[in-house]
């Protein structure tokens, strides 16, 4: 490889912008670089690995979805009466404070003991949690099970997605990472199918509560006789797990090739040092606010899971219900399902999209879409003339209405947008990171996911009392709006580059052009059979905009 600076072969239809994107490879020697994933057929020890680990994925999504249709169900089986209102809130946020509580500690916890073990840890939590709410006949024993379950929810909301980052070959690193958000929708549409259907059987909810032990078992067992990432391997200093999980993963690659692949990881894997796990997060922090391009995905990763939040879906969710009543669909249960199985069927387009179009790309059809969206819910709902007393809406007119027609439409609209960008890009937050500070940043940035939920979850009546439906989803489409912005200026495309090149692209800005200018290339090389293992490509080391 010669020692001058590479130039990234551009095609002559292409951008001028590409033409200025110069890589440097950090010395002559180095030509071992993403070699090992191009062109992987991927093997079923990676599909089993992904599928076993995203169970937490459906987890996180069941297990906050059956809760609307249980409260419905359980009547006067706790403390023998109606619960309150406030008892509902507390129920049904006990989950995302539990998330909230364990996701700040997860990532260093997946450092020190493995993702493996947290993953199975989790597995305890949903079953303890499980547990509790199944016996319950008491308030507090409830919220006690909803809280004890969502410590696992929180766990399994960062690692999953972080494992499956780890293992996955990086042409289809997206996809694979986008199986987590498929579960997750999933979980959430059989919650509400299975919540609708035990709605009036006696009892019923403590029965929904009990399906959730299936794939905890399931996934816990599995994991009885499955390793860990080779990154935390490589992290740990033994190499030889390392090199035996990715011998299993690519059956077909020379042992020379896979010798040089954990080398090169080895030779990036620069772990932070700390005495005990407090000291090490401490450095880990510091390290994390410290180094810029570390600084960068932090802004990127909490920025993207707080834009999650803050554009109001999970409080649609809820909402929706109400909605649809004022339009003559009296079935609450059948319109969560409407609106979930939306947001299911467009992460499954997500799924397909996320590798071949690039995140960047859908996170920028997917706002200004929830932005237009938003802002024809907010005119409708002016033009419907519904008002917010205590928790219940009261509309003007009832029975059919043209406004109601088009607010159904387009929350329809609205969940779809969400589902194709914003809904899934930010759980492929581990790719941000380099390994040294992965678990902690993958922490700050689900922590954020998390008190974003509560934050809109427990505010989201009080804005629609205060400043009405349509100052509520005003201020929702404004987010949408300034976070295309955000996205436009600041999420460069990842898709298609190895972990480790990630922050050759953060070192020196957002590096937006650059970003895309690699993307390509790593598409073009496999578009044109860059199978060969042999086959040498320059490492990326720095990137320079001229
Ligand atoms: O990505 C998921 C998904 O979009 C869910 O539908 C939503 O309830 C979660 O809050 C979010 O993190």
């Amino acid at each position: 490889m010669s020692t001058s600076t590479l130039q990234i072969e551009t095609r002559q239809d292409e951008d001028e912008d590409e033409d200025r994107i110069v890589i440097k490879p950090v010395n002559d020697e180095d030509d071992t670089s993403v070699i090992i994933t191009f062109n992987q057929s991927i093997s079923p020890f990676i599909i089993t690995l992904t599928f076993v680990a995203s169970i937490s994925g459906f987890m996180f999504g069941y297990d906050t979805g059956y809760i609307s249709s249980a409260l419905i169900s359980i009547n006067k089986d706790l403390d023998n009466k109606e619960l309150t209102y406030g008892e509902r809130e507390i129920i049904t946020a006990a989950t995302s404070l539990g998330a909230l509580i364990t996701s700040i500690g997860a990532g260093t916890a997946a450092d020190v003991f493995g993702r493996r073990p947290c993953l199975m840890f989790s597995n305890l939590m949903f079953l303890i949690g499980a547990i509790l709410q199944i016996t319950a006949h008491r308030f507090w024993q409830m919220a006690a099970g909803r809280l004890v379950m969502g410590f696992g929810v929180g766990i399994g909301s960062l690692i999953s997605p972080l494992f499956i980052s780890e293992i996955a070959p990086k042409m289809i690193r997206g996809r694979l990472t986008v199986i987590n958000s498929l579960w997750l929708t999933g979980g959430q549409l059989i919650a509400y199918g299975c919540g609708a259907g035990l709605n009036h059987v006696n009892n019923g909810w403590r029965i929904l509560v009990g399906l959730s032990l299936v794939p905890t078992v399931i996934q816990f067992t599995f994991f009885c006789f499955l390793p860990d990432t080779p990154r935390y391997y490589v992290m740990k200093g033994d190499l030889e797990k390392a090199k035996m999980v990715l011998k299993r993963s690519y059956v077909n690659t020379d042992d020379d090739v896979i010798d040089q692949k954990v080398d090169e990881l080895a030779s990036l894997n620069q772990s932070i040092p700390g005495r005990n796990p407090i000291i090490k997060f401490w450095n880990m922090v510091k390290e994390l606010h410290m180094v810029p391009s570390n600084f960068r995905a932090l802004i990127i990763g909490c920025g993207l899971q707080a834009i999650q939040q803050f554009t109001g879906w999970n409080s649609l969710m809820y909402f929706s219900g109400t909605i649809f009543e004022t339009v003559g669909f009296k079935n609450s249960s059948a319109v969560s399902i409407i609106v979930s199985g939306t947001n299911f069927i467009f992460t499954l387009i997500a799924f397909f999209c996320i590798d071949k179009i690039g995140r960047r790309y859908i996170l920028l059809i997917g706002l200004p879409g929830m932005t237009i969206a938003l802002v024809v819910c907010a005119i409708a709902f002016h033009f419907l003339g519904i008002k917010f007393s205590g928790a219940s809406a009261v509309v003007a007119s009832t029975g059919f209405s043209s406004w109601g027609i088009v607010i159904i439409i387009f929350i329809i609209v609205y969940a779809a947008f969400y589902a194709l960008g914003i809904g899934t890009v930010p759980w492929q937050q581990s790719e941000l990171f380099p390994q040294n500070v992965r678990g902690v940043g993958t922490s700050f940035a689900t922590a954020t996911n998390w008190a974003g939920s509560l934050v809109i979850a427990s505010t989201f009546l009080t804005m629609l009392q205060n400043i009405t439906p349509t100052g509520t989803f005003a201020f929702f489409a404004a987010v949408a709006c300034l976070s295309t912005i955000f996205c436009y200026f600041c999420y460069p495309e990842l898709s298609g580059l190895e972990l480790e090149e990630v922050q050759t692209i953060l070192k020196d800005g957002f590096n937006i052009k650059a970003s895309k200018a690699l993307a390509k290339k790593r598409k073009r090389q496999v578009a044109q059979g860059a199978v060969h293992h042999k086959l040498k490509f320059e490492p990326t080391q720095e990137i320079v905009e001229s």
